[in-house]
């Protein structure tokens, strides 16, 4: 086997002669380069692109990458690394000198630098100004210039050094010199876990590189308030939770920061957070440690809930209910069952109300009872009929995707909103920035509730209006939200909301193999996986063999005229030969092959191609696109053409336009992971489940992605995996929802009382606790145990 050396990787040395395009927002650049030296086929001349920094017309720059063949321009250099060609020989350092950074130093100048102080001239100054005193002939003012000057790009390549051994990428690098600008150096050198506050991407193991290259003492407190803070991070943004209890914090922190020496003990870990607790970085409850950010949405969530839940109703009779009911029935042509009844009777006569339930248990149908009989009650016009330019009908849908929005305006006729553009959440509001933007309407029903995290759910609910009636609807069985929290699990087993859960399935009635799969997954029953039914059918495959499998399949699809749209192949993981990169390569060969016809953008290792069918990975609200929203690529413009890259996309009509910059907010979609179909559903759905998915192999996760597949669902792989994922339970995210809910509620008082007012009674505000609750007595371990801890300091 040969191995490549660094002199094998190609590079190219040179010398820049025109900057054809820059866009300064990323530092992307395409330059004419006069070729000195290089171990590649190019002569002469070359187009160089890359990201770089501060690259100027008339420097000389070594790059490495590869040579790559442009459609339609030929051969040119795609630079992964660039390094300025510090002038070596004294002709050189002479032209450096006299070059347009020193401004006024001619060559006789610079001559009598480089004779005076020799080939080492640059470090020598950079080092000690008093060096140019034994220089003759230069002013001054002069000597100041040029020591500035070699000052300012010597700490700029020195600080640019130090990043490119610890493989800091060219964007990333470029981003660090933007924020810190001439302070860069000293930054990385002095207080280098500023960097992961400040830098999007920078996490605390580089800046601890960083900082141990610099020389930081392993046990500074610095080190120590960046390691806390960065298990609490991860314990949040990673693995959900809303808190993490101080023990976790301490083992986790110490496992991070200590090798085979302690630096740090369990004292240090208790002393630092209490010292960021009282310096209002950390928020201490307890024995339970979080940001302030998830301690005060929970917290007020739950005091907003409680007043909601206090608002007096009017009070509607159950043969009133039961007649409008009836009427409704009649004109939808359904007969509802008694649990759907009741849920519609709660969501008409609870402030507050829930609907939880598994695929094909008839939630939208009764989300369409429920608009019914509240229109009928309150005699609010239908919404064809009313004049909705205003946009104030006072029953407003909303979901937490835009494509669970577009699913309930189809299936109710009613407009549907995501929530982010509900409380008018735009692309400009900060990640921390709580909404002020009251929804002036009297009913919102919002679907898809699992999806909803924390922090969305408190911008949400502090800005319904107090006597708006609100009914939450989903599928708690669903894998959890992305974001932090649980909150309509808490919701539900917090008892302090009337919850209706949907047991009989409809469409399993209808014949749905899947349905009963999903069913039987989350009931934790007997399953048979490799039984063949005309809607599922499984596939034994080697994780070797899945990416050809998928290929097949979907060529088949393709065949019987599905298009990419019906198709879509969902898989847990990225990496690896059965990860979703590598099967998008192969699915993008097969739905959307090369041709001359179709442009292409090159983004790192991805080639975006004209009708690729892409996902949108962050938020972007202002465009109405949102996290997990598939669209396919309308268009794409070369900027060798005279105006901008730029890649435009049809999400399902929305035409958007991403400049180059952008373009990382969008991946390959014809596979994605299970978490990003969540609130979509496909017509045919590939699963492949092979043992290295192992670590992601889960209850919730399977369940999520069996039933996202509404007529055809084809699992690939090994049945053992799928068996024993389906065993497994996910981590459980601690969370506070539930807890504050119940402090607020004085559920405990009630309990103690006995004051226990049935579920049936005529006013909802009274709604509190069943018999069935108090049997099982579901009392939190967490509550009044106020008692001692060493953190009572808040
Ligand atoms: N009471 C009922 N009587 C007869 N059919 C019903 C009843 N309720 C629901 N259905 C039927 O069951 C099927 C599934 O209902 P629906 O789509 O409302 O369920 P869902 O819970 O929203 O499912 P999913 O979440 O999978 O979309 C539909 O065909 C619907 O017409």
């Amino acid at each position: 086997m040969t191995q490549m050396t660094l002199d094998d990787e190609p590079f190219v040395i040179g010398e820049i002669d025109r900057v054809i395009f820059h866009n300064k927002d990323n530092h992307f650049y395409v330059c004419v380069l006069f070729i000195h030296e290089t171990n590649t086929e190019l002569i002469d001349e070359t187009i160089v692109t890359g990201n770089f920094y501060d690259i100027n017309e008339g420097e000389t720059y070594r790059f490495t990458g590869q040579v790559t063949e442009h459609q339609r321009y030929g051969k040119q250099f795609q630079a992964k690394e660039f390094k300025k060609d510090i002038p070596r020989s004294e002709d050189g350092l002479v032209e450096y000198l006299s070059g347009n950074k020193f401004v006024g130093v001619g060559p006789k100048t610079a001559e009598a630098v480089v004779n005076t102080l020799g080939i080492n001239a640059l470090k020598k100054i950079a080092e000690d100004y008093t060096v140019l005193h034994d220089v003759p002939g230069i002013s001054d003012s002069r000597k100041r210039m040029i020591y500035r000057t070699i000052k300012e790009n010597y700490a700029t390549e020195e600080a640019d050094l130090i990043m490119i051994e610890l493989g800091i990428e060219p964007v990333k690098r470029a981003k660090i010199f933007d924020t810190y600008q001439s302070e860069t150096l000293n930054i990385l050198t002095n207080t280098p876990y500023k960097l992961v506050e400040d830098i999007f991407g920078i996490g605390f193991k580089k800046a601890d590189l960083i900082a141990l290259k610099a020389g930081i003492q392993k046990n500074s407190s610095d080190r120590l308030s960046a390691g806390i803070h960065y298990c609490l991070e991860r314990a949040l943004n990673e693995e959900g939770h809303t808190y993490i209890t101080l023990d976790n914090l301490i083992t986790d922190t110490l496992t991070l920061l200590n090798d085979e020496v302690s630096y740090f003990d369990t004292e240090d870990v208790t002393e630092q957070v209490n010292t960021l607790a009282s310096d209002d970085k950390l928020v201490v409850q307890d024995d339970r440690i979080t940001d302030k950010l998830f301690y005060y949405s929970e917290k007020n969530s739950a005091n907003k809930i409680y007043e909601l839940s206090q608002v007096e109703m009017k009070h509607v009779s159950t043969k009133e209910i039961e007649r409008i009911i009836n009427r409704v029935e009649t004109e939808l042509n359904i007969t509802y069952n008694e649990e759907q009844k009741d849920a519609i009777t709660h969501a008409v006569r609870s402030p507050l109300s829930i609907i939880t339930g598994g695929p094909g248990t008839g939630k939208t149908t009764i989300v369409k009872g429920i608009i019914e009989t509240i229109r009928q009650l309150n005699d609010i016009k239908p919404f064809i009929d009313h004049d909705n330019s205003d946009g104030l009908y006072p029953i407003q849908l909303a979901a937490p995707t835009g494509r669970a929005a577009k699913r309930m305006k189809e299936t109710t006729g009613i407009d549907a909103s995501t929530i982010h553009r509900l409380i008018g959440w735009g692309r400009e509001t900060e990640d921390t920035e709580i909404i002020d933007n009251i929804i002036d309407t009297e009913f919102i029903i919002v679907d898809e509730m699992s999806m909803v995290d924390t922090w969305l759910f408190y911008q949400f609910i502090k800005n319904v209006l107090p006597e708006t009636q609100i009914v939450f609807v989903g599928d708690d069985a669903q894998l959890p939200s992305v974001g932090p929290g649980t909150v309509f699990k808490d919701l539900i087993e917090s008892r302090v909301i009337p919850v209706t859960k949907l047991k009989t399935i409809y469409r399993q009635a209808e014949g749905s193999s899947i349905v009963k799969l999903a069913y039987e997954i989350n009931n934790g029953q007997q399953v048979n996986i490799k039984e063949r039914h005309d809607d599922r059918s499984f596939i034994e495959a080697r994780t070797d063999q899945i990416a050809d499998v998928v290929d097949i399949i979907v060529k088949k699809a393709v065949e019987r005229g599905f298009d990419m749209r019906d198709v879509q192949v969902l898989a847990p993981i990225y990496r690896g030969p059965a990860g979703i990169n590598a099967l998008n390569q192969v699915l993008q060969k097969v739905l959307n092959p090369r041709t001359n016809e179709k442009n292409e953008i090159v983004i790192g290792e991805k080639v975006f191609r004209e009708s690729d069918k892409v996902i949108q990975l962050i938020n972007r609200r202002e465009d109405n696109v949102f996290n997990g929203d598939a669209g396919i690529i309308h268009s794409i413009v070369d900027s060798h053409e005279g105006s901008k890259e730029s890649v435009t996309v049809d999400f399902d009509g929305n035409l958007i336009t991403y400049e180059r910059k952008d373009l990382s907010e969008l991946a390959h979609a014809y596979c994605t992971s299970i978490h990003k179909a969540q609130g979509s559903e496909y017509p045919i759905v590939i699963m492949p489940i092979v043992p290295s998915y192992y670590h992601m192999l889960q209850k919730n996760i399977i369940y999520t992605g069996v039933t996202r597949a509404k007529d055809s669902l084809i699992i690939c792989g090994d049945a053992n995996s799928f068996l024993n994922g389906i065993k497994r339970e996910g981590i459980k995210r601690n969370t506070m929802l539930e807890t504050y809910l119940h402090e607020i509620f004085k559920i405990y008082e009630k309990l103690e009382d006995k004051d226990i007012v049935i579920e049936e009674s005529s006013n909802p505000k009274s709604f509190m606790l069943t018999e069935s609750m108090v049997i099982e007595k579901r009392i939190d371990p967490m509550i009044n145990m106020n008692g001692v801890t060493p953190f009572d300091f808040n």
